[in-house]
């Protein structure tokens, strides 16, 4: 649906080249949210900005539904910019608009006869869930009812793609997952595409399908958000999603050791209670679960589960070998007091 191909983009600042966007490829498909994750500054931004060249490339192509975006005409560009929607952090409505017009204003751009608008933005409000504020200035609403104004007026030409730029770092927690919420729902019930980028790893974890990590302008991994999560490859990856599968154990746990710490992942299939029962039954060893945290990626739960197993060091040897076998990770953290001081 999107292809970007060979994309570079180079600024020019007193004689210096700045490479915003460092040859990057990717696709989009169609019915997918696709999240773009990154520092400040990794070219995210202009990354987006491609898709519906408000930004234009130093080289490579920018296709959508296989048309060749540079190719077109001012006017074309004009006429496809209107089947891509797009929505931004500092949501940018009209202050002198009630939030009807501000939705209207879009319809009227696009060449939409009187006659047909009072419905049509009715009919998107009530998408967003406005019915009730038509009348109201944006100063009268809250952040999270801007973002619903602008993606309510960013649904007004029935766009076939979304992009979203930072479209929830402005907002609270409880907000910005309701405003995750609508934009699933759009995806799901409206079939739009979204491509959202985000320096905020909670927000590819809620609704992106898949998501490319960005740094100094290249993408340096790109995968399923799953994938992402449970088997990161690049550092930057690693650095971004520490808080789901890294965990400080507080010294005073750790002096309570008695055997060896272990660190588990499950994947999907989360048969914590299954593995440990019967681990514990065919070793005759000890565990003791110390932490245990679930995750739901894109509603696929991921389990990360710190356990203590202690007994006869050969048979809690085996234990882990074991395990190695069931769960999808296992880590030895520590060797516990007993080990070290046979060792
Ligand atoms: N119009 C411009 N002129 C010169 N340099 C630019 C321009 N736009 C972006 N850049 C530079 O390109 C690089 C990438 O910027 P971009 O805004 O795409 O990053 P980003 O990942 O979206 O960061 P942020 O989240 O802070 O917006 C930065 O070094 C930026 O300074």
């Amino acid at each position: 649906m999107i292809e970007l191909r060979e994309i570079t983009k180079e600024y020019w600042s007193k004689n210096e080249k700045n490479i915003a966007v460092d040859n990057v490829s990717l696709t989009v498909n169609e019915g997918e949210i696709f999240g773009i994750v990154g520092y400040s500054g990794a070219g995210k931004s202009t990354l987006l900005r491609f898709i519906n060249l408000l930004e234009r490339p130093t080289t490579g192509s920018v296709r959508v539904d296989g048309v060749d975006l540079l190719t077109l005409s001012n006017k074309e560009l004009r006429k496809t910019r209107q089947s891509i929607g797009m929505i931004f952090q500092g949501f940018y409505l009209v202050a002198s608009k009630t939030v009807f017009e501000n939705v209207a204003f879009a319809l009227l751009a696009a060449g939409v006869q009187k006659k047909h608008i009072r419905e049509k933005v009715v009919q998107l409000l009530e998408v967003v869930g406005l019915s009730d504020q038509l009348a109201k200035y944006p100063s009268q609403l809250s952040g999270g009812q801007k973002q619903r104004v602008s993606i309510a007026r960013s649904l007004a030409n029935d766009p076939k793609i979304l992009l979203c730029d930072e479209a929830t770092s402005a907002l609270d927690p409880n907000t910005t997952e309701s405003i995750l919420s609508l934009l699933k729902e759009i995806n799901q019930k409206l079939g739009i595409t979204i491509v959202v980028i985000t320096h905020e790893m909670e927000v590819v974890k809620e609704i992106c399908h898949r998501c490319a990590v960005m740094r100094e302008g290249k993408v340096v991994e790109l995968g399923t958000t799953f994938d992402i999560f449970s088997a990161p490859k690049d550092p930057l990856t690693k650095t971004f999603i520490q808080n789901v599968l890294e965990f400080e154990i507080p010294d005073l746990m750790m002096n309570r050791v008695k055997g060896k710490l272990v660190k588990l992942i499950f994947l999907r299939d989360l048969a914590t209670d299954a593995v440990v029962s019967d681990m514990i039954q065919a070793f005759e060893v000890r565990a003791n679960i110390l932490h245990g945290k679930v995750e739901y990626i894109h509603d696929t739960p991921l389990g990360v589960f710190i356990m203590d197993i202690s007994g006869e060091e050969g048979q809690v040897n085996q234990a882990i070998d074991y395990l190695h076998k069931r769960v999808h990770k296992v880590e030895v953290i520590e060797d516990g007091p007993t080990y070290r001081a046979l060792a």
